[in-house]
């Protein structure tokens, strides 16, 4: 399928799902509209079978699988994932500079329009809890410090919350990209989410796309709750 220009910037987030009810939903989509987010849940039940089926139906895909491995390890996998032909692939920034530009340098050498993104803290973390996991200077420092380590290591950009998009866009520059989770309209349950945004408001901030799971996949009309964000956009 030739690949069409997508305007928007939502990346539905197809978790809690079966294939059938993937590709159930995604049927109520367009992907003139929306990318979608094929995560651990789906894919671990699915395979690749999903990725293929939702290219089939014109979806641009971002495989969300936060490779977190020594350096072969990562960038065969991130090679993986562009063989299937997906839009986006990430990694954990935490796995390190090496093994970070070892993935770019082969999505480069092979040929691959794949763009390859970072985890920095996960949305669902607060700087209190950072402690656990060694990190006691503060929530901040910890994103802006791991953006800039995928920045240097020749990534695309990073997963954060749109609560750090405008100082990560000063830190960075416009074209690196920021892929912002923990997106909620002030009716949605924030559920497991710690650092939420508003789609207006992440946008405002400089984030480039937002991924939206709950928010529109629990609604009772997806396809309508689409719409509004769009408008409200
Ligand atoms: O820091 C992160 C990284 C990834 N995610 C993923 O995004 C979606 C968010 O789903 P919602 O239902 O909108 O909360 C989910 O697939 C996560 O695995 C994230 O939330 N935060």
């Amino acid at each position: 399928m030739s690949k069409k220009i997508i305007n928007s910037p939502v990346i539905v987030a197809l978790d809690n799902n079966t294939m059938d009810t993937a590709l159930a939903l995604a049927d109520h989509l367009d992907p003139a509209l929306c990318r979608l987010k094929v995560g651990k849940e789906l894919f671990t039940r699915s395979g690749p079978e999903i990725v293929k089926a939702l290219h089939q139906r014109g979806f641009e895909v971002f495989l969300d699988l936060k490779f977190h491995d020594i350096p072969n390890t990562t960038a065969q996998a991130v090679l993986a994932a562009a063989d299937l032909g997906v839009w986006m692939v990430n990694v954990h920034a935490s796995a390190g500079s090496a093994a970070m530009s070892l993935a770019k340098e082969r999505l480069v050498a092979g040929g691959y329009d794949t763009l390859l993104i970072a985890v920095t803290v996960l949305t669902s973390m607060t700087e209190d809890v950072l402690p656990q996991i060694g990190v006691t200077d503060g929530l901040e420092p910890q994103v802006s410090r791991l953006a800039q380590l995928t920045q240097q290591s020749g990534l695309d950009g990073v997963v954060c919350s749109a609560q750090e998009a405008k100082a990560l866009k000063a830190l960075c520059g416009k074209d690196f990209k920021l892929v912002t989770p923990g997106i909620r309209l002030p009716e949605d349950n924030a559920d497991d989410q710690k650092r939420i945004c508003t789609p207006k408001q992440a946008l405002d901030d400089g984030a480039d796309y937002l991924v939206i799971g709950r928010s529109i996949t629990q609604a009772p009309d997806p396809t309508a709750k689409l719409h509004k964000i769009l408008q409200g956009i």
